[in-house]
């Protein structure tokens, strides 16, 4: 039967990854067909280093497809079916604060973890709220798939300040992106692969590992992992750092390996290690400007000003874009398809805060996320997410009563941190630079 098409709109349309995302996209062009694509960025100037290649393939796969560029939030928001929501607050410039101002006081300079992720996460909570409000102004049916890290605070904060909005849905590649690695160390199909997982975005665990027809791999796995490094399906185009993070998978199994841990759990166990290994003055905001930016960019550049894609690379995505089309097609037609999902708990963990954001096996259909009951979890676990939990609960709850001290509280209680005087110290450094997304008011 063939499959009604949709409008999709980009947010974040600039990333380095929207190449490869629409590349994927016309891949699949067959299962998720788009009638229209709206590029939106608040920064145009930076979505025109890929505009032409983005049209290009557009062109070229799907010419029936209506292409629309735009920095007007009302243009890229009022009539959409889905929107792919893929922002950076702040951009690299802020990311590489992120990443350094920790390191200064020697604390796990990261993304989406450690301080470096509350601050990204106070950044990205007002960006997206902005999104959301403006897409409700339109419509309630517009589905926002939302990737913008730190997805476990985004899904938090959005999950307490749109409470009864289904159709706004957090995701992380990080499971899926695992689960193509085991697959390919186990020479299967991926999509034969179900799991089982449980935990918070970007602090999880596989608890199983089978496929369609019942074998259980799990066993097999671990087996494998204890016993030889651990390394993502695309080794061979990734930089020592990745390389490195994957090897740590390694490490925390050694030393408990009844389950198999997320990579980023390491920055929770191995920060003082991490902290070493880093170097303050070049982090992984400068090496992903330099080699995934820098290569996106010069593919991109080949499509300047050409009608015809003659030799130019098609770029694709097999985890980050592959599993947003992916969720969306399971979505639109109702497939009712298996994710490792971020959802509120309500009681699947059972013995974990019912109100809390929870990552577990679930389905994606018409009505949503549906998580798969998971049952309770063990004391160790157990402990870990509820310290984490509490930091970002205290995270969000900083954002919207502006309350300097729970954003103390919060850095103070992150496993990265620790220590009240360091928490201080970085968190005065974050809000200074900070100045133009949040503040925060002392009340004592
Ligand atoms: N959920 C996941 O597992 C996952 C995986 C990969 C990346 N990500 C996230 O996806 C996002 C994009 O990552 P990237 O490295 O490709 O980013 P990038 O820095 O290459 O691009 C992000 C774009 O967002 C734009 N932007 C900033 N604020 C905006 C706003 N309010 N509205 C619309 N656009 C805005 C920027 O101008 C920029 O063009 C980040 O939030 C990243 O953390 C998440
Ligand atoms: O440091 P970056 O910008 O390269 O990546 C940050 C993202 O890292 C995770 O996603 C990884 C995934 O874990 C990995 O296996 C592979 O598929 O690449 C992904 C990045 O594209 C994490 O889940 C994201 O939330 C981070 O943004
Ligand atoms: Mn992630």
């Amino acid at each position: 039967m063939k499959r009604t098409p949709h409008t999709i709109t980009i947010s974040g349309a600039g990333s380095c990854r929207t190449p490869a995302l629409i590349g994927t996209l016309m891949q699949m062009k067959d299962r998720f067909p788009v009638k229209k694509v709206i590029f939106f960025d608040k920064d145009l100037n930076r979505f025109g280093k890929i505009e032409d290649y983005c049209r290009l393939l557009l062109h070229t796969f799907s010419p029936e497809t209506e292409v629309v560029v735009t920095g007007d939030m009302d243009e890229a928001y009022c009539a959409c079916d889905f929107v792919f929501c893929q922002m950076r607050v702040g951009q690299n410039t802020m990311r590489s604060y992120d990443e350094k101002i920790p390191l200064k006081y020697g604390l796990v300079g990261q993304e989406t973890c450690g301080p470096g992720g509350f601050a990204y996460g106070m950044r990205s909570i007002g960006g997206m709220k902005e999104m959301v409000d403006c897409v409700r102004k339109y419509s309630k049916e517009t589905w926002i798939l939302n990737y913008t890290n730190p997805a476990a605070i985004v899904g938090l904060a959005l999950d307490r300040l749109y409470p009864d909005d289904h159709r706004l849905i957090n995701m992380c590649d990080q499971p899926y992106s695992m689960m193509v690695s085991f697959a390919k160390i186990l020479n299967v199909d991926v999509k034969t692969l179900r799991a089982r997982y449980f935990g918070l975005n970007h602090f999880g665990w596989f608890t199983a590992l089978y496929d369609t027809e019942g074998h259980d791999y799990f066993d097999t796995l671990r087996d494998y992992l204890m016993n030889h490094d651990f390394k993502p399906y695309n080794a061979e185009q990734r930089t020592k750092s990745w390389l490195d993070t994957y090897l740590r998978v390694n490490k925390m199994m050694n030393c408990v390996s009844e389950y198999i841990p997320t990579t980023y759990l390491q920055y929770y166990f191995y920060a003082d290690e991490i902290v070493k290994e880093s170097d303050p003055q070049f982090t992984r905001a400068d090496e992903t400007i330099l080699t995934r930016e820098k290569e996106v960019w010069d593919v991109c550049a080949l499509a300047r000003g050409k009608n015809e894609l003659g030799e130019i690379p098609v770029l694709t995505s097999p985890v980050f874009g592959s599993m947003m089309v992916e969720v969306a097609e399971s979505i639109a037609y109702d497939l009712n398809q298996e994710f490792i999902v971020m959802t509120r708990n309500t009681g699947l963990i059972d013995n974990f805060p019912a109100e809390a954001v929870v990552e577990v096996a679930g389905t994606l259909g018409k009505d949503g996320v549906r998580g798969i009951p998971y049952g309770p979890v063990k004391t160790f676990y157990k402990g870990l997410m509820e310290n984490q939990y509490a930091y970002e609960e205290l995270t969000c709850e900083a954002w919207m009563e502006k309350d300097y001290t729970k954003a103390l509280q919060a850095l103070t209680l992150n496993r990265t941190v620790n220590d009240f005087d360091k928490a201080k110290a970085v968190l005065d450094d974050l809000m200074e630079v900070n100045q133009d997304y949040w503040t925060l008011e002392k009340r004592d």
